[in-house]
């Protein structure tokens, strides 16, 4: 029977071949590579093993990807050792955080002798190639698949991971026989067996890869058909001889990669020189510039490293694409402006640069912290930016050759794509790029519609937890990696999903753990993430304090009036819509940070002629008649609110015993920020402000200032919801969260601020909740399992996307008067709270489980305080005796509770 050939037969079979390399990460490459390949297969196996998420990869063909591999100039080892450093450590940190994958060795589902008596338990994989039946001589076979034996049943699947067809029409002895080259009947379709499949290419997904995956990159965005193309192309055109001889006298390292110090980048491999030196260039030495390098911390020149390699498409073959993930304040913007500028000056291939124009897309209270950041590092000679606001329009950019670094808004990209299409931008990266983690809105399309293939998203928010918004990050920086989402899901996400299931068989549980790993592995080689511990120690100490207030009388009787009304009451036994609670939550939230607040609400409503929300009117009916009868919400007092009556005093011990020193206060909430600013008023407390309504081009102004230490202002108030993410506020050394947010990654956001580098004061954070409240409740919420599913946290969510069962509303909607501290009733602790009185803060009992001292468990700073770790933090009722904290022993007289934790305590604070 004479046969045309099926896309596999074109490309030969990779069943038939004794190594698999995916074509959707590697190149065919010269004989040479392939002894180079194995070693760095070794290489990655170091690295794989020591992942926990990565244990189950125990099979070498796992990672058979063309790895980097130190080949650079002997006797250069700056670089190198980073770099050997980092293949192990960068693999072991970026890790999908599938927390609830269990990481053991997986089992092989081979037949072995025993089983092959029970016809169930024998599982075979084979690759065949299918068309329908029919009596022609002449076959044309229609695709690859996957045939799945199983006893008796068969599955076939596409290289989508769809199942196109089934059946148990074979006798088991039939189907063990099964070999190469046999041809059979399934399901209408007729199928030629091309070779097997290992259970591990199948558990893996690998199997799929080969054409689900490659096809699927060929055809799964434009970006994508140009995967293979040259990264240098665009800057690299030889036109004369003459040019080539120019460059040629001109090769040599623009630095010295034998001074001491050196930092220098991987020399391209045989291979990527095969593929990317067509005009063969001597390769040259890339060295980041010294003066940069002075500054670098060691984890930033690690993580240049890894950029540089990443857009180079040197980790994964024809890919430029990177994620760096590091935590808050970890210098991402360094790292970032480092590569800039060595790419942009300098090349592998006779020093030629890789780069000539930038584009940096920010959100737009970000724009002039770039411009900050590059003059910081850069000065304002070495490197022309320009940024983009209501004065300098785009068109001054891209009519001049001038500059070479474009930075923009989101907004404000949208505003001006056709003008951005205009200009040849050889390096994209997007800060703060997780909101680019749904496809379908504008900022994502128009940003996949650049036709830039080096692309970088940079986040501080991990970008893990969700398998579908992973999917869309890592399809934007590295376009048709994973395949076309439909398989995508069929391979990965199905199961993966199904396999952290409690019902999930034991199989199916190990068939999701392989796909994790494999997908871990495939994406690890260009996701870095490191965690805040490794700037610690260039950091002063940080004392953290949680600050129970008590309510003031018109707080309690006002909460108690809340809770009594109709519109709660309803809401317990589920008669209310589902967005009902919110507006008691809401209510109850506003209360706490100040009575005159929720008497603001009622009056607006009651004014408010349409007011037709009856749970509203029903929650508020008798409200006011709760007020004093002559109450003036203008003329509001501290006592009114317990917080209030501690933040004016923790205000007044500042500015006594610290006068240099500077607060940030944040809410989250526009209208509490006005009364803060009302208190700094009557104060006389210089202060600045920053929230939703600050025009984005003032932002940079007003941050400068309070940093600047002639600032005279002492109080920064800060909306957590505008100006959380990516400002640096270090002029503050205090920073105060008046109110809590149900997501904990809005308050490590705000938290992060004040404690990076740069900080010269120990850094004093104080949470303040009002005891007893639903404050203590969200702060539960926060440091529970429940509120954040054991998961990582994510600033895209938001209190809407809550669903609350009758039970915790109950627990939600309930007053605890008498508790000094509801939060630490809860922890089992063994001290009584009054216990305490012989301890000070600073000599604490070793012998009590509550009080083991500060800092016992490492923890990825971006992952809430969980309950336990709290419980081991210093406790004391507002009354004990020897508080020794200069500050808390000044606000006491209004607290109920503290909790503190100190970091990287040195001497006094
Ligand atoms: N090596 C360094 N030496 C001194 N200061 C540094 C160094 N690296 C970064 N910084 C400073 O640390 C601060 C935080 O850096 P950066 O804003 O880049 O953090 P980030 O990783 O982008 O954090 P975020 O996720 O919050 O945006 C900046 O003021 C920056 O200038
Ligand atoms: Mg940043």
């Amino acid at each position: 029977m004479r046969r045309s050939a099926a896309p596999s037969q074109l490309q030969g079979n990779p069943f038939k071949k004794p190594k698999f390399i995916s074509p959707a990460r590697s190149h065919p490459s010269p004989n040479e590579e392939v002894a180079k390949l194995n070693s760095d297969i070794k290489l990655f196996e170091v690295a794989a093993n020591k992942n926990n998420f990565l244990q189950p990869q125990n099979d070498p063909r796992t990672c058979n990807f063309n790895l980097p591999t130190k080949e650079c100039a002997k006797g250069i080892n700056h670089g190198d050792s980073y770099r050997e450093k980092y293949c192990l450590e960068a693999s072991t940190k970026t890790t999908l955080d599938l927390h609830h994958t269990v990481h053991s060795a997986p089992k092989e589902i081979t037949v072995s002798k025993g089983q092959e008596e029970k016809p169930d338990s024998l599982v075979k994989y084979f690759s065949v190639v299918w068309c329908k039946a029919s009596k022609k001589k002449h076959k044309k076979w229609e695709g690859d698949a996957v045939l799945i034996v199983k006893g008796k049943s068969f599955t076939l699947k596409d290289l989508e991971g769809k199942d196109i067809g089934r059946g148990t029409v074979y006798k088991l002895k039939e189907l063990e026989k099964i070999e190469e080259g046999q041809t059979m009947m399934i399901g209408g379709k007729e199928i030629e067996v091309m070779g097997i499949i290992s259970p591990d290419d199948f558990n893996s997904g690998r199997c799929f890869q080969f054409g689900g995956g490659c096809s699927a990159v060929l055809s799964s965005s434009q970006a994508a058909k140009k995967c293979l193309s040259n990264p240098f192309k665009s800057v690299c055109k030889l036109s004369s001889k003459e040019n080539k001889q120019n460059s040629f006298q001109n090769c040599k390292p623009r630095h010295d990669p034998y001074a001491p110090n050196s930092l220098v980048m991987l020399r391209p491999d045989k291979n990527h020189q095969w593929l990317f030196n067509k005009n063969c260039f001597p390769v040259v030495d890339v060295v980041i510039d010294p003066h940069l390098v002075y500054y670098l911390r060691p984890h930033q020149k690690e993580g240049i490293i890894f950029l540089y390699e990443c857009v180079m498409g040197m980790r994964v073959n024809g890919r430029c694409g990177a994620i760096l993930a590091d935590e808050m304040g970890l210098g991402k913007t360094l790292q970032c402006i480092s590569l800039i500028w060595t790419l942009q000056c300098q090349g592998p291939y006779g020093g030629r640069p890789v780069v000539k124009k930038t584009l940096i897309v920010t959100p737009g209270s970000l724009v002039n912290n770039w411009r900050k950041e590059f003059q910081k590092w850069l000065g304002i000679e070495r490197i022309k930016i320009f940024t983009v606001d209501q004065d300098h329009k785009i068109e001054e950019f891209t009519k001049s050759p001038f500059y070479s670094v474009l930075i923009i808004s989101y907004e404000m990209l949208l505003r001006s794509l056709d003008q951005i299409k205009s200009v040849k931008f050889d390096l994209l990266i997007c800060d703060e790029g997780h909101r680019l983690k749904n496809s379908t809105i504008k900022t994502t399309t128009a940003l996949i519609s650049l036709s830039c293939e080096k692309r970088i998203i940079l986040t501080g928010t991990p970008v893990q937890n969700d398998l579908q918004e992973f999917f869309t990050l890592i399809d934007f920086v590295n376009p048709g990696i994973l395949g076309s989402l439909s398989a995508y899901r069929k391979i990965y996400e199905e199961p993966i999903i199904i396999s952290r299931q409690p019902s999930a068989s034991e199989e199916e549980r190990e068939l999701g753990e392989q796909r994790a790993a494999e997908l871990t592995c495939l994406t690890g080689l260009f996701i870095l993430r490191r965690t805040q511990e490794v700037i610690n120690q260039y950091l002063p100490p940080k004392i953290e304090n949680v600050v129970f207030c008590r309510p003031g009388a018109l707080q309690i009787a006002l909460y108690r009036k809340l809770l009594n009304s109709q519109a709660v009451r309803f809401c317990l036994q589920g008669l209310l819509e589902n967005t009902s609670h919110l507006i008691c939550i809401g209510a109850l939230k506003k209360l706490c940070n100040h009575p005159c607040l929720l008497f603001g609400s009622v009056k607006e409503k009651e004014s408010n002629s349409t007011w037709d929300e009856s749970e509203e009117r029903n929650l508020y009916e008798g409200l006011i008649n709760v007020f004093p009868a002559d109450y003036n919400p203008t003329m509001f007092t501290e006592e009114e609110s317990g917080k209030l009556q501690v933040l004016s005093k923790l205000l007044a011990v500042i500015r006594e015993l610290r006068p240099a020193e500077k607060v940030v206060l944040v809410s989250n909430y526009t209208r509490t920020l006005d009364i803060l600013q009302e208190v700094c008023k009557r104060h006389g407390y210089a202060y600045t402000r920053l929230d939703g309504q600050t025009p984005i081009s003032q932002r940079q102004k007003i941050v400068d200032g309070f940093n600047s230490k002639y600032s005279p202002d002492f109080i920064f108030l800060l909306s957590s919801k505008a100006g959380g993410v990516g400002l640096n506020l270090i002029g503050g050394s205090h920073l105060i969260l008046y109110d809590i947010d149900w997501n904990p990654a809005t308050d490590i956001q705000a938290m992060s601020r004040v404690w990076r580098d740069g900080q010269k004061h120990p850094v004093h954070i104080y949470r303040l909740l009002t005891t007893g409240t639903i404050e203590e409740k969200i702060y539960q919420r926060q440091i529970s399992k429940q509120g954040l599913s054991g998961a990582v946290v994510d600033l895209s969510k938001t209190s809407d996307h809550i669903q609350f069962s009758v039970e915790e509303l109950k627990n939600l909607f309930t007053l605890h008067e008498s508790s000094h501290c509801v939060t630490h009733d809860l922890l089992d602790c063994e001290c009584t709270g009054e216990n305490h009185t012989g301890d000070s803060l600073e000599k604490l009992p070793v012998s009590r489980n509550c009080q083991l001292g500060p800092h016992q468990q490492k923890c990825d700073s971006l992952k809430p305080l969980s309950m336990s770790q709290l419980k081991q933090w210093k406790h004391f009722p507002g009354d004990h005796l020897n508080l020794t904290d200069p500050f808390l022993e000044r606000i006491r007289e209004n607290v109920s509770f503290f909790f503190q934790n100190i970091t990287n305590q040195t001497t006094a604070i």
